[in-house]
């Protein structure tokens, strides 16, 4: 749970093509690996999570920024880097997401002024 979307009890699923991730991962492998196996249904504690926390067959979600702009909306995830790789891996097309409502102006604090090349 995150601090934005800890009072936001709604799950999204997002189809993973569509979410933006405009910061490279730095991986750990073993936890992809641990998460992969909770997502086939035999849940495995990683060194950021404990098996007794762990729901077989789901991840937590990931915090997905939206943002509309000339009517069209735009995901980006500024973290998840090992779950994207775990549904990556286990051909998972929909993404388990909490979806935060931001401004272009808002994602220019992060992106600075590349933010103008995600948008048409
Ligand atoms: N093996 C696992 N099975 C199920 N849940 C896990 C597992 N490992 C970690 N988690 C949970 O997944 C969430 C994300 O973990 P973590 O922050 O380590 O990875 P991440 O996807 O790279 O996210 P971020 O980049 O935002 O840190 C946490 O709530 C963590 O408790």
């Amino acid at each position: 749970m995150s601090i934005q979307t800890s009072g936001n009890k709604q799950i999204d699923y997002l189809p993973i093509e569509q979410i933006l991730r405009p910061i490279p991962p730095v991986l750990d492998y073993c936890k992809i690996d641990a998460m992969v196996s909770t997502l086939n249904g035999v849940p495995k504690e990683s060194s950021t999570c404990k098996l007794e926390n762990i729901t077989a067959g789901e991840l937590p979600p990931v915090d997905v920024l939206c943002v509309s702009d000339k009517g069209k909306k735009y995901y980006f995830a500024f973290g998840g880097c090992h779950r994207f790789q775990a549904y990556e891996k286990t051909k998972t097309a929909k993404v388990r997401c909490k979806i935060v409502p931001c401004t272009k102006s808002m994602l220019k604090i992060y992106l600075g002024s590349s933010v103008d090349n995600f948008f048409e």
